[in-house]
């Protein structure tokens, strides 16, 4: 069993999926981090270095891997990685897929609150610029996101709730 955590930039599907991945005896991936030991170099690098086409395609073979590699495992994919290619069918196909879906203005203050700098499409921006780019962006991805499996309602969204709902999907 995969289950994929999809969602904006500071959602918390890293802080959950570890959580979840601890319940349930499943190993943890976190794509952003797996593909950057990949690739040898980190998310704001391969921005610079290669752009974001690239990136995306870097990404979409990166999901593939994991894909291939784990029989058993809770997946927090980039927050953007369900918006490109055909990736939301793709992980539809492999696993469950649950989309915290947190108010932009939590995201926000948490995002402002964490290193901007890993997080190159926010880094330099002022947090007026952070907040219309998130609201901008989710209204691009909601379309995507939506096609989960389960659908989570924050700005709370606790590991309880979320296994409840696996157990019931
Ligand atoms: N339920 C929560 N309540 C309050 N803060 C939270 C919660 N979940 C996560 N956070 C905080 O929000 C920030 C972003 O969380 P996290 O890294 O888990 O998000 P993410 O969805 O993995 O983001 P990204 O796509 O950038 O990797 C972190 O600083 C984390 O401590
Ligand atoms: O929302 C996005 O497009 C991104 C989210 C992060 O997880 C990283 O994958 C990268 O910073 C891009
Ligand atoms: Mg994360």
């Amino acid at each position: 069993m995969l289950i994929f955590l999809i969602g904006m930039m500071g959602s918390g599907k890293t802080t959950l999926g570890r959580q979840l991945a601890e319940r349930l005896s499943y190993t943890f991936v976190d794509l952003d981090e797996y593909l950057e030991k990949r690739e040898g170099r980190t998310i704001a690098q391969l921005f610079e270095q290669e752009g974001q086409d690239r990136f995306r395609e870097l990404e979409r073979e990166a999901l593939e891997a994991v894909v291939q590699e784990y029989e058993h495992a809770v997946i927090s994919t980039g927050g953007g990685a369900p918006c490109f290619f055909d990736n939301m069918d793709y992980i539809n196909r492999h696993g469950k897929s649950c989309f915290l879906d947190v108010p932009v203005e939590e995201i926000t203050k948490r995002l402002m609150a964490s290193d901007l700098q890993v997080r190159p499409l926010l880094a330099g921006k002022t947090e007026a610029e952070i907040n219309s780019f998130l609201v901008k962006t989710l209204g691009l991805r909601k379309q995507f996101y939506k096609q989960a499996s389960i659908i989570l309602q924050g700005p709370a969204i606790g590991v309880e709730e979320l296994q409840i709902l696996l157990n019931n999907n």
